[in-house]
This record gives structure tokens, C-alpha cells and sequence, in this order.
């Protein structure tokens, strides 16, 4: 086809969209329409544009950066070859010539966008009833740091996981914007929470894991993280938060290497668990009934894969000093941060946050690692190695190893965190001073720095309460750190 040819094609085929659009703003100036769900709609017809706009006009992707090949010299063909097999870059798949979007389909998906929305938010509703007043009344706190995980699983009848991450899941507007089918998202959360139980851990179970998704949740509002995000990257956080100790054996990796685990034959002793909870947890996936990713395109299902791979990797505690620095060192020396580097880095902070909340949480969950611990040292002792450092149930002393883990791995993590999180917000609120200071953008991101300040004081009012707790029991020779814990019921402000 002639080039001209092609242009009016493409002219004639953006006429009816671009009516649309028109349409759509329309509704939006008499203000009779639901705002949030014009907004959204007008985001899509607008990336459809977009989409038609690029399509066929992209390189596949950029292999230069990596081979620093010259396109001049280097074939495309030869280029993507090299580039997917010499570097670690995934190379999305292509479509299939018959995949590809027609403008009919473009046409429809816009019209069907509307549609499908109400349709799952429909669908949400019919299949979520009524929820009992007491978890309502819990998941108010939601987006609170001091929101009490304990009480959630209680009255959710041991749910936590499950009850929280389909409510994060419709709070973020994840549903409707990935198409996850209501019957999968509960399907896929009774497995994860089986998973959770296979090996009656006292402290590496579901509980632990809604904690982690919590916080996770938490962090990205406080620290204004979130504003900086695509749906994509919230999606993978929450994902990689609810899966990321799945299957948890209740021991640890040096456990698996000593005893030649299977899990440590089949990972070659390379973060042995968190290989597998990764694993374990795509391949749930893999049944169509459990897959709550279907409706994602492929190079969506690629992006959030690798993100949530190298989060979940993240979380493995001999990458804990690697990480701290590599990040320091992109802070001081002005560096750009990558992405998948600070959210790597926020799922780890929530992994060890605890002793950064309220005594009433540090204090219950404390009892929990400890008893854990005990058990992989009675373990040893029955096998007659040695017990690892924290395992040996006669001689540990909980309140100096508590007082020293907070003191050197919590809150240096946490401060990193803060700066980490300053460096990536402030500049979006200096993108949006030339904004009307009655736009609700430029008033969240205000509000974002305020919270972020108050942020830091908070973790760190907590971390120096928690330090002189056990502080007072050393001196007091308080060895026995569960009664009080259990009995706490602590309020707080946050
Ligand atoms: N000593 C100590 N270790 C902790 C505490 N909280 C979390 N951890 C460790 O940090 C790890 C983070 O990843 P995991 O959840 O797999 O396992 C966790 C524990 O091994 C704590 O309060 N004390
Ligand atoms: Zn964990």
C-alpha cells in the first residue's frame, strides 16, 4: 500500500475515536456523569490512540543499550536475536499477525471498556456479600500503619489474607483495570492461603503474608510512592507481597543448604525458599481456574512477572546489605532510581516491619519468630548439627537480639526508605507547581509531603519505644517475652 494510501487509512480510522472523545468531554463539562469513571475511560480511549498511533512504527524493543549495536550496521533481526540471548532482557513476544488489534477491535474494546467496567464492579458486589460488621469495621484502618492484621484474621475466620487483598485489590481499581475475574481472585486466594498452611508455621503463615501485603499497601500512600506508580506496578507490589513467602518451610535457606534439602538440590543453594515461593506461586497460575493474570496483554504479563521475580528474590536476607548499599550509594550520588531497585526495596522494609509498629503488633509477633526459630534449633538438635544462631531454645537472648536487629537492620532500612521516597516524590510535586493549587493532584502530593515528614517520626517514635522495652526486660531479667506480648490490645495513633 502506497504511503499516502496508508495516512488516510489512518485519518479516516481515528475519526470516530477522536468523535468520542469529544463526546466524552462533553459529558464532562455538564458534570452528569460519574467523573472517576469518565476520567478512566478517557485514559483508555486515549492509550487505544496512543497504541494506533505506534503500532507498527516501534522497534520491537531497544537492544542497543545493552550490545550497543549500531541499527546501520546490525540487521533488526540480528539485533533482537542477540539482545534475547546474550542479555537479560526478556524480548516480548511479538503478536501473531492475527493478534493484531484491527481498528474495529480498537472500536469495540473502547465501547466495551464502559461496559466491562460496571459489569465488574457488578459482579464484585454479587459475589462479595454483605461483609460482617466486624471486618468492616477492621479494614476502616486500612490505610492506617498501626492497622491490627491479628484482629482482621480473627474476625474474618482466619482470612486475612484473602479478605484483605481482594479489599486492596478494589481499592487500587485493579479489578476492573486487569479484568481479574471474581471467581479466580477467590479460587487463586483459597490456594495461597492452603499454601500458607502447609507447614503450621508460627510465624510464616497467611497472617504474615496479609501483614506483608498491608504494609506494603501502606508504605506506597505514606511515602507518596504510589503517585509515581503505573496500575501495572501496584498490581505487582500487592502480588509479589501476597506471595512472596509462599509455601514457607519454616526453616531457613542455610537450613535447606545443610540438610541437602530437595529445595535446595532443585535451586542450587541460590536463595532456596524465596526461589521457590516465586515459583510455586506462578504456578498456580498456570490453572485457568486460579489464573486471576489472564486478561493481562503479554508484555503486561512479562513486566509484572519480572518485577515480581526480583521483588520476591529481594526478600531473601543475605541480599539485605547489597541492597542497603547499592541504594545508599544511588542517593548520594544522584543517580536515577530504578524502579523495580526501590520497590524491591519497599517489599523487604515491609518484610522486617514490625519492630518499626506499635509494641502491641512488635510484641505478638515477636513470640511467633522466636517459637519458629526454636523449632528449626529443636530440628538440629534431633539431627545432631549444630543449632543456628537464635535457634537454641535454653540459651537465647531474645530482647539483645531484638534491640540489635532494630538497631541495625530495621532502622537503617527504614531511614533509606524515607530518603529513598523524598527523592522520588519531591519532584512530582515540583512537576505540578505551575498546577492550580485547587487541582486535587497538586493537593494530594501536598498532602504526600506532609505525610512523608510525619512519616519518619512515626516509624521512628516506634522503633525507640520498642528498642527501650526490651531494654527494660534485659535489666529487669525478664526472660520470658510471650505472656505480656499476647495480652496486649494497645491502641495507637497513626
Ligand atoms: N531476629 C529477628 N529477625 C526478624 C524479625 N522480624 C523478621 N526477621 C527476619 O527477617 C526476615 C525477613 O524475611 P522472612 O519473612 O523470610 O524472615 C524474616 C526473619 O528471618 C525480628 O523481629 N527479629
Ligand atoms: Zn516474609
Amino acid at each position: 500500500m502506497a504511503c499516502n494510501e496508508l495516512v488516510n487509512v489512518k485519518k479516516t480510522l481515528l475519526h470516530s475515536p477522536i468523535c468520542r472523545l469529544k463526546r466524552m468531554l462533553q459529558q464532562l463539562e455538564v458534570s452528569d456523569v460519574d467523573f472517576e469513571e469518565l476520567k478512566r475511560n478517557l485514559e483508555f480511549t486515549a492509550s487505544l490512540l496512543e497504541a494506533l498511533y505506534t503500532d507498527g512504527t516501534q522497534p520491537p524493543f531497544d537492544a542497543d543499550d545493552d550490545l550497543q549495536l549500531r541499527s546501520d550496521v546490525v540487521p533488526v533481526e540480528v539485533r533482537d536475536w542477540l539482545a534475547s540471548t546474550f542479555t537479560q532482557r526478556v524480548q516480548p513476544i511479538s503478536r501473531r499477525p492475527e493478534e493484531k488489534p484491527r481498528f474495529r477491535s480498537i472500536v469495540h474494546a473502547v465501547q466495551a471498556g464502559i461496559f466491562v467496567e460496571r459489569m465488574f464492579r457488578k459482579a464484585y458486589s454479587a459475589a462479595m456479600p454483605d461483609q460482617p460488621a466486624d471486618v468492616l469495621n477492621c479494614l476502616r484502618d486500612l490505610d492506617r500503619w498501626s492497622f491490627d492484621v491479628f484482629a482482621l484474621d480473627a474476625v474474618s475466620s482466619g482470612h486475612s489474607l484473602k479478605t484483605l487483598f481482594i479489599e486492596l485489590i478494589i481499592k487500587h481499581q485493579l479489578n476492573s483495570r486487569f479484568k481479574v475475574p471474581i471467581s479466580c481472585l477467590i479460587s487463586f486466594l483459597c490456594e495461597l492461603e492452603r499454601g500458607y498452611s502447609k507447614h503450621t508455621n508460627a510465624y510464616h503463615n497467611h497472617t504474615h503474608a496479609a501483614d506483608v501485603t498491608h504494609t506494603v499497601h501502606c508504605l506506597l500512600m505514606r511515602t507518596g510512592v504510589l503517585y509515581s506508580m503505573t496500575e501495572l506496578e501496584v498490581l505487582a507490589c500487592l502480588f509479589a507481597a501476597a506471595i512472596h513467602d509462599y509455601e514457607h518451610t519454616g526453616n531457613t535457606n542455610n537450613f535447606h543448604i545443610y540438610t541437602r534439602s530437595e529445595l535446595a538440590m532443585i535451586y542450587n543453594d541460590h536463595s532456596v525458599q524465596e526461589s521457590h515461593h516465586v515459583s510455586a506461586a506462578f504456578r498456580i497460575l498456570q490453572d485457568e481456574n486460579t489464573n486471576i493474570l489472564m486478561n493481562l496483554t503479554r508484555p503486561e504479563w512479562l513486566e509484572l512477572r519480572s518485577l515480581v521475580i526480583e521483588m520476591v528474590l529481594g526478600t531473601d536476607m543475605s541480599s539485605h546489605v547489597l541492597q542497603v548499599k547499592a541504594m545508599r550509594t544511588c542517593l548520594q550520588q544522584h543517580e536515577s532510581i530504578d524502579k523495580a531497585k526501590a520497590l524491591s526495596l519497599i517489599l523487604h522494609a515491609a518484610d522486617i516491619s514490625h519492630p518499626a509498629k506499635s509494641w502491641s503488633l512488635h510484641s505478638r509477633w515477636t513470640p511467633r519468630l522466636m517459637e519458629e526459630f526454636f523449632t528449626q534449633g529443636d530440628k538440629e538438635a534431633e539431627l545432631g548439627l549444630a543449632i543456628s544462631p537464635l535457634c537454641d531454645r535454653q540459651n537465647t537472648p531474645v530482647a539483645q537480639s531484638q534491640i540489635a536487629f532494630i538497631e541495625f537492620i530495621v532502622e537503617p532500612t527504614f531511614s533509606l526508605i524515607s530518603d529513598m521516597s523524598e527523592k522520588i516524590v519531591i519532584p512530582l510535586i515540583q512537576d505540578t507547581t505551575d498546577a492550580s493549587p485547587t487541582c486535587s493532584r497538586y493537593r494530594e502530593l501536598q498532602w504526600t509531603v506532609a505525610d512523608l515528614v510525619s512519616f519518619r517520626s512515626l516509624w521512628m517514635r516506634h522503633t525507640e519505644e520498642n528498642k527501650s522495652r526490651w531494654m527494660a526486660k534485659m535489666k529487669n531479667g525478664v526472660s520470658d517475652f510471650r505472656d505480656e506480648s499476647e495480652t496486649q490490645t494497645g491502641q495507637e495513633t497513626a
